[in-house]
């Protein structure tokens, strides 16, 4: 489990992008910071791997507080993997991946087969890893960065709005592969967003984010869209404009879903039977 305790943080200028943060990310589990530019989430993901200290408050991971332990030695066994994939473009996939493992003295020739296995997992065909980023498409980049956050088979994954830089349907493709991914893996996977979408899709515990990183909510997807705790929140998850309201309509024998925009949202079949 990671579990912030009332962790603030003002940067040099003055800035506090977090006040009195508190909250428990159980492990194996997904949790979501979704929010607003500006709202504070990269800089409570960075606190996790020590790319930002906190300026007041503690956060433990497994009961151990991270103050105490060396910053690379801490970030070589959390995988992170942020927007437009933090790539090296002079070094091929298969480098890129490995470079963690590699510099946590792992022989080039482990690391390699490992990178291999991983371009499976992350569903990447073997015939890439010689090309260097720029060779790739952006879904295939974010891939690539993916694997390479996993190359180190951390507990943790950290996630910057990993799918933020690619069309929609690359991202719901991408989306899809993390859901399998983590049935898979098991991670306790921290995922950055701004889009309640894909917080909602991928989150088991969503945490929707005001200014200086205050909670507005925290919940499970269902709870959340139950039982939105403010006027704040129903109009972030778009609850007041009716978006979420979905009606049934009947057309031609068959149910359809409509949104409130009257939109087609899916079809209702009997349970089992999709
Ligand atoms: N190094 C820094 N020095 C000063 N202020 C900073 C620094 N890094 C971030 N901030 C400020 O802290 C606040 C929170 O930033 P943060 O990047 O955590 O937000 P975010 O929710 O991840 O935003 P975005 O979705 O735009 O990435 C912002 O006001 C930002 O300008």
């Amino acid at each position: 489990m990671i579990e912030f305790r009332s962790i603030s943080k003002t940067f040099p200028d003055g800035t506090t992008a977090v006040d009195d943060f508190s909250l428990q990310l159980p492990s194996h589990q997904t949790t979501v910071f979704v929010g607003s530019s500006g709202c504070g989430k990269t800089t409570l993901l960075r606190m996790i791997n020590r790319m930002v200290d906190a300026s007041s408050g503690e956060l433990e991971i497994d009961g151990e507080n991270i103050s105490t332990i060396e910053p690379v030695k801490l970030r070589r066994r959390i995988g992170y993997v942020m927007q437009n994939s933090g790539l090296l473009p002079h070094r091929r996939v298969i480098d890129n991946i490995a470079t963690v493992p590699r510099l946590n003295g792992v022989p080039k020739k482990e690391a390699h087969a490992r990178a291999l296995e991983l371009m499976d997992t992350v569903g990447l065909d073997r015939s890439m890893a010689e090309r260097y980023p720029a060779q790739l498409s952006g879904g295939q980049q974010q891939r690539v960065g993916v694997a390479r956050g996993l190359a180190v088979d951390p507990n943790i994954l950290l996630m910057d709005e990993p799918f933020g830089a690619v069309d929609p349907i690359v991202r719901a493709d991408l989306q899809q592969e993390l859901l399998r991914l983590q049935r898979e893996l098991d991670k306790t996977v921290v995922f950055v967003t701004h889009d309640i979408d894909e917080a909602f899709l991928l989150g088991d515990q969503v945490v929707i984010l005001e200014k200086g990183a205050r909670i507005a909510q925290k919940g499970s997807p269902e709870e959340i869209l139950a039982n939105p705790a403010s006027d704040f929140v129903a109009s972030f998850i778009g609850a007041d404009r009716g978006k979420r309201a979905l009606s049934i309509r009947e057309v031609d024998g068959s149910s359809i879903l409509v949104d409130g925009d009257g939109n087609v949202a899916g079809a209702l079949t009997e349970e089992g039977t999709a």
